[in-house]
Formats: C-alpha cells, structure tokens, sequence
C-alpha cells in the first residue's frame, strides 16, 4: 500500500529553516517508496558518481538487502577500546538534531549507518587497513532498503544554516540519472595473476605451540588462529563484480561490502552476531565445522561425525556459553536449544545453536550488545582476554575489519551484525583473504590448516580461482 507522501522539497525547506534557526549544520533524511528494483544493478550503476564510498548487505533468506551510494557524514575514529561507544555518541548526536521524514514502520528506512569496527586495536598495524581506522561507518546519500519484497529509497543532505536548494537540486539530478540511466550489472571479469598462501608451515607451527599451551595452561581453553592469502589479479577488480559472484555462489550467507578510499572489504559470512528489532534479541553461535560431502550420504556421514565429535562440540559449547551469558545479561526468556544443529553452507557444515531473547530495558541500542559481544569465542577465545595475547602473539598480522562486527544501525537503535568472516580486502589488483580457526587442546594443526584452506574458498571462487 502507498502512502500518502510529503514533498521532497517541502520537507527540505522545514530542514533549512530550523538548520537556520538552530544556526548548525543537521541532517535531512527523507524515505519514499518505490518500485522493485535490482539491488546489484543500483549498486553498479552509480559507481561513476559514487564510486568511493558504497556498501551492500543482504541477509541469509533475503528479507533485508540495503545498499547506500556516497557517503552524506563518515563516522570513524582512531579510538581503541572505546570505538563502540564513539560511534554510538556520534550517532545519537547527528539523529538528535535531525530532520527525518519517515512514515513506514518498517525495519530499515529512515537514517541508517552502515560499516564495522577493527578486530582487535591493539594488535599490530598494516597499511592495507589504514583507510578503515578502528570503526568505520557510512551515512549513504542514497540508500535501498528491500524488506520483505517491499522497496524503499532514503536520500540523507546535510544542511548548513546558510544554504538554499542547490544541494537538494543537485541531488534530484544525481538521483534522476541513477534511476533514468541504462541500471545494469557489471560485465567486467576476474584474472587471477598469482596465489599466495603465506608462511603455511610458520602457521601450522603457531598451531602446534598454542595447543602445546592449552595443554599446559589449565584455564586457557580455546584461542582462534587465523591466517591470510594474498591474491594478485590482472586488472583492478571491480566489487560489484565480486558481490555477483557471492550472491550466486553464497546466496545462504550474509552478503556485505564496504567499500572506501581505494579499499573494499567484502565476505559472504553464515554468522550472525547480534540483531536487534524492537525489544527482540538474536544471536547465534556457530563453531566447530567439517567439510561438505561429495555425496547425500556421505554428506549426511560427515554432518552425523560434527554433531558426535567431542572436539568440535567442545569448541562450539565455549561459544554458546558465553553467548548465553551476555544475552542472559540483557534479556529475558532467553531461549537456547539444549543441543547444536548442523548448518550447511555450500563449502562447509558447521555446528549452530541459535540465541533468542527479549531486552530487559528497550532504551538500549543494539551498541552494547555488540560491544560485549565482540570478540564471541568463535573469534578470540576462552578467557578472551588471554587469547587476544596470545592471537597478537602468535598470528603475527593484522586481522583489520576480518573476524569483526560488520552492519548497520539506524536512527532507533534497531539493526543487525554478522562477523566479518569468509571475507577479503580487495585493494585495486589486489586482495587479502583471511580465514581462521577455533584451536583446543585436541585440535591437530594439520586439520587446522585443511580447515581454513576450505573457509578460504567461498572468496577464492567469488574472485575467479581456478582450483575449486
Ligand atoms: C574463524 C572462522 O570461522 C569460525 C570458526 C569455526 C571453527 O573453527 O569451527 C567455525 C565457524 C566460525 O565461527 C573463519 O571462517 O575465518
Ligand atoms: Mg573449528
């Protein structure tokens, strides 16, 4: 059902004006629907005008894709341990003095920032993560938002106290040129130049001396290992390129891109963090994992051996029970299956418990949540805090964004974050990739490394590999 909407440019006169009366600067923001559109093509089609700052994200069943062009306000900070709460004051600061024209009550229209946050800010720093900071976060000047088939267009401006309606003139040109142009997917392909797996044997190494600790150390418990692959391509590779090839190949997963400066960040991950809707919590936990079978009946062996394996349940249990401790610190009925699933994804199966449960105080955004979240023991560890040593010790790279919250929030306080996993970097012609693993005192170093070389495939294929 349509409904009646308010002019753009009535609207952005009541903007202007309290902008003068307030004598600041604030945010415009004006949600309308429209007709179904193909969120890919929208993605492509701007990248002339807004080729520096775009994201994409589509959740696993599809009941939510967003893609924001340009970027009106980036939020980021250099702040460490404190980058959860800088971006929520920031935020909450630009929404206080906001102009938001939004009639839907639906779950992603009005204002929304869309990005994520570093890993660990404490670990050593490359430069391919420079551009990123220790959160990052568009505001979009355009963004689609698709719920439930329904198809709605945000447009953010900021207004100065002392402009008049060339910004918003200039805006409705841009606009008219997206929606009037030829919107059509990308053509461009992938040539992988060279692959390269680095130190493979220095990594098994650290395997073996971190199982060779959790042996020893008592309270030590779990610590995750990752490692990267760097990949160089022929010609620049083109995101939207690389987001086709994910929504083809990992339509089951979370699919997201942010994209800055020269760099994009992009993954297909089965693993949702937290979302929040209202006073409905979400989480999930997802660990210990096996390869796909090559047949249904050696699939369905393979899948029965996860749910069996003391190890991986072991690895899975130390991720549910401090899920379920944060979640039990916000909610009520919280409600969590006595035992795991086994979640197939197209190259992996891994075991899943799913979280729900229902905030005590629904003041509070989904910030928190993700800040006591951050890093779950499918990331870091168990005690976390040992582990992340251990991880800067051992790993000896920057995980930058990988392994991190990655979503959106909007002007409620609502949203979603998956973790960034199964993902890469992509910087001009070329990428780092990154996948990891939880390590225990029973896990065997070799299995270890078979298992990150297949979390490495959803990227590998989406970028062209050959071997997969
Ligand atoms: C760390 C990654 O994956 C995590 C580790 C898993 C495991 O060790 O079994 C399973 C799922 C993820 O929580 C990754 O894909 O890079
Ligand atoms: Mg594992």
């Amino acid at each position: 059902m349509k409904m009646e909407q308010m002019d753009i440019v009535d609207e952005y006169k009541i903007a202007l004006t309290k902008a003068k009366n307030k004598n600041k600067t604030l945010l415009f923001s004006y949600t309308e629907q429209l007709n179904n559109i193909d969120p890919l093509s929208f993605y492509s089609s701007a990248k002339a005008i807004f080729q520096v700052e775009r994201f994409f994200w589509k959740v696993p069943n599809d009941e939510m894709i967003i893609v924001g062009l340009g970027s009106a306000h980036t939020f980021q900070t250099e702040v460490g341990e404190g980058r959860f709460e800088y971006i929520e004051r920031e935020w909450n600061q630009f929404i206080h003095d906001a102009h938001v024209y939004n009639p839907f009550d639906v779950q992603g229209t009005g204002p929304v920032i869309f990005g994520g946050f570093s890993f660990d800010p404490l670990s050593m720093k490359e430069s391919e993560w420079t551009p990123f900071y220790n959160a990052l976060f568009h505001l979009p000047k355009l963004m689609l938002i698709i719920n439930k088939q329904e198809v709605f267009l945000t447009t953010n401006i900021l207004c100065h106290s002392n402009d008049n309606l060339d910004k918003l003139n200039h805006h409705l040109k841009l606009k008219r040129e997206i929606f009037e142009g030829k919107v059509s997917k990308s053509i461009e392909n992938i040539n992988i130049k060279q692959e390269h797996e680095l130190n493979q044997q220095a990594w098994i190494d650290s395997v073996a001396e971190v199982v060779d600790l959790l042996k020893k150390e008592k309270k030590l418990n779990k610590v995750v290992m990752a490692r990267k692959m760097n990949i160089e391509f022929n010609d620049k590779v083109a995101a939207e390129k690389v987001l086709e090839n994910l929504w083809e190949e990992q339509h089951e997963s979370y699919i997201f891109a942010l994209e800055t400066e020269n760099s994009c960040f992009t993954g297909a991950s089965p693993e949702r963090l937290v979302k929040k809707n209202g006073n409905t919590i979400v989480s999930a936990c997802l660990a210990g994992s096996i390869k796909r079978g090559n047949s249904i009946s050696e699939d369905e062996a393979l899948a029965e051996a996860l749910f069996n394996d003391e190890k991986n349940r072991h690895e899975h249990q130390l991720v549910v029970s401090m899920i379920a401790e944060i979640i039990r610190k916000y909610c009520l009925n919280v409600d969590i299956p006595e035992l795991p699933s086994v979640m197939k994804m197209r190259d992996i199966q891994h075991l899943f418990t799913p979280v729900n449960g229902i905030i005590k105080d629904d003041h509070i955004s989904i910030f928190p949540l993700v800040k006591d979240l951050h890093p779950t023991p499918a990331m870091g560890g168990v005690p976390t805090i040992e582990a992340l040593q251990i991880i800067r010790e051992k790993e000896k790279m920057d995980r930058g964004f990988y392994a991190s919250p990655i979503g959106w929030v909007d002007y409620r306080g609502n949203g979603e974050f998956a973790v960034a996993i199964r993902s890469g970097l992509i910087k001009e012609n070329e990428a780092f990739l990154y996948a990891g693993c939880g390590v225990v005192s029973d896990s065997n170093p070799e299995d270890e490394y078979f298992e990150t070389k297949i979390k490495f495939r959803p990227m590998l294929r989406a970028l062209g590999g050959k071997k997969l």
